[in-house]
């Protein structure tokens, strides 16, 4: 599924109706059958409500949209009762006043609005829980919001609601997911057309509940395509699906984990079992000689064990076997320091194919300093950075990056031709092809330590098994199947994930029953609706 900013969903809107003679008006009336279906079938049934459904009013097409949902809910027997915010307002959009007519004869019941302590006292009085539509703003919205409106707000967000929101909710920037003082928070979001990027950054993922968006009619050729899409089944494809039953070991390719100093062994280790448990044919663990005992004693037996050297000169060193390895992963418990900065360096200089760099190994680097490094290796270098070390990597503050994370995405993933993996309860994949994929699952069960281990470790494991389609000196010719196996492992810890979730709940399950989950998510995996 396509994301949109408000920039590519006016030109969408602009060509539909410029080119396919598509109308506002038929855009709005579709809202209000597809809007009117979802709420009924999804909320009204399943609660089963019968009270009296609220709707807000502002005066821009988002309130347009929202009377034409009520109107056909009041068609199919419902009651909606309208509070029309702004009644004197001769700035409402012509649509709105359409809207506002139509609604009042179909039956809707209208309030005008014209002191904020008529809808307080409605909330007060009626005790009940209320589903309640927002129409108040939708992608016009200009920050910052009014006080009326910063009012009506907290009083919606007060109740026992179950709140729709049209759109996107309302006081959230549809491009970036920014709030001024409050916003509506919504149990579900219906996108119009696409979901919008606003949707899944900051304060946005955290108001929109869960959103659905609804097909309004837009023509196919103009919402396909586009740079930004959410991470589904169909943008995995079937890449694990092509195991040879008469393949040996070393068909499954050897992956090594280069990484945890004394007393963090245990980020080395789950990035090696990660890794194992994908499927590669055989994984090589490294560490320093001074937490070497501490690895071996904790180790799956299948893992294998080598020294990282004490220096890049050191020639005694797995450094100088680069060769028998198809994927490195670099960083889980490596250390920060002027030694591990040099190993880091002399891995991405010397090894001839994937890197998958990750915790420690992205904290000794730095954007100005070694983009030209990242940016002229010919093999291809994955990083899998916390928002906190993306920032520190860029040079910019977390914030700064929270509020634009699409756009840091972009830039950095342009300076490094490296890939990205932006991790967080919304987590962002940039890609050299300019492509930018959204997973959006939040999981409070992933927060824990070693999850990222894990993921740095499964891709690190994918990307050893050769999906990749390499000319005779090692260079990746097709780099969508790169991207691919990328997706497929963020997918595949996102659904270990989930499962173990659901198994041990959210507080007791760890990183590595995230490992432990892995065969069930390839099972779920190969079925069509992952998430
Ligand atoms: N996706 C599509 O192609 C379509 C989406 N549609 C729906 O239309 C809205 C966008 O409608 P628009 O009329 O452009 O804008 P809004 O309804 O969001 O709101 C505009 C009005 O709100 C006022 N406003 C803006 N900021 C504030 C604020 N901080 N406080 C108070 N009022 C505010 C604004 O006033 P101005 O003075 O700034 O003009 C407007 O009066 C979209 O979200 C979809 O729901 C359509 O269905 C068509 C196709
Ligand atoms: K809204």
């Amino acid at each position: 599924m396509r994301v949109v900013d408000i920039n590519e969903m006016k030109e969408i809107e602009k060509v539909a109706i410029e080119e396919y003679g598509f109308t506002e008006s038929l855009i709005i009336e579709n809202v209000g059958t597809r809007g009117a279906d979802f709420i009924e079938d999804s909320i009204l049934e399943e609660l089963d409500y019968v009270g009296e459904i609220v709707l807000l009013v502002g005066r821009g097409n988002n309130a347009a949209d929202g009377l034409a949902i009520s109107r056909n809910l009041v068609n199919r027997g419902h009651r909606v009762r309208a509070f029309i915010l702004f009644p004197d307002d001769d700035q409402s959009s012509e649509e709105q006043q359409k809207q506002v007519h139509l609604a009042k004869s179909y039956g809707v019941r209208i309030n005008e609005v014209k002191n904020i302590n008529q809808v307080q006292s409605y909330f007060e009085e009626t005790q009940d829980s209320y589903v309640v539509i927002d129409a108040v703003l939708g992608t016009g919205f200009k920050l910052p919001l009014s006080q009326y409106l910063f009012e009506l707000f907290n009083c919606v967000n007060n109740s026992k609601s179950i709140t729709i929101a049209v759109d996107i909710p309302s006081g959230i920037t549809a491009n970036i997911g920014a709030k001024s003082s409050v916003a509506i928070s919504a149990d579900f979001t219906l996108a119009i057309g696409l979901p919008k990027t606003g949707h899944y950054i900051d304060e946005g993922a955290r108001h929109s509940g869960q959103v659905l968006t609804l097909d309004v009619g837009f023509p196919k050729a103009l919402i396909s395509g586009g740079d930004k899409a959410l991470l589904t089944s169909d943008v995995i494809g079937h890449t694990f699906g092509a195991r040879n039953k008469f393949a040996h070991k070393n068909t499954f390719g050897h992956t090594l984990v280069v990484g945890g100093s004394p007393g963090l062994t245990g980020a080395c280790i789950m990035a090696s079992n990660g890794a194992l448990k994908v499927g590669t044919g055989l994984v090589t663990a490294a560490t320093w000689k001074e937490s070497y005992y501490e690895l071996t004693g904790r180790s799956l037996p299948e893992v294998m064990t080598g020294l990282i050297p004490s220096s890049a000169k050191d020639k005694e060193s797995i450094i100088n076997e680069l060769d028998r390895y198809d994927a490195v992963v670099i960083g889980p418990g490596l250390g920060v320091n002027e030694t591990s900065r040099d190993i880091v360096i002399e891995l991405l200089s010397q090894f001839a194919g994937p890197v998958v760099v990750d915790a420690d190994a992205i904290k000794v680097l730095d954007l100005s300093k070694d983009s030209e490094l990242l940016h002229t290796r010919k093999y291809p270098t994955i990083f899998t950075p916390h928002m906190g070390e993306f920032a520190k990597f860029t040079g910019a503050s977390v914030d700064e990056v929270l509020q634009r994370p699409i756009d840091y995405l972009k830039e950095v993933v342009d300076r490094t031709n490296s890939c990205f993996i932006m991790k967080g309860p919304c987590s962002f994949l940039g890609f050299p092809n300019g492509n930018v994929f959204i997973n959006y699952y939040p999981n409070d069960g992933m927060a824990t330590g070693g999850s990222g281990d894990v993921l740095a470790g499964i891709l690190g494991g994918l990307l050893a098994q050769n999906p990749l389609d390499r000319n005779q000196s090692g260079i990746f010719m097709d780099k969508t199947m790169l991207y691919q196996a990328i997706c497929l492992g963020v997918g595949a810890h996102t659904v270990a994930g989930k499962i173990a979730a659901k198994k041990y709940g959210v507080r007791a399950m760890t990183a590595t029953s995230i490992i432990e989950h892995l065969s069930d998510a390839f099972q779920e995996l190969n079925e069509d609706d992952i998430y």
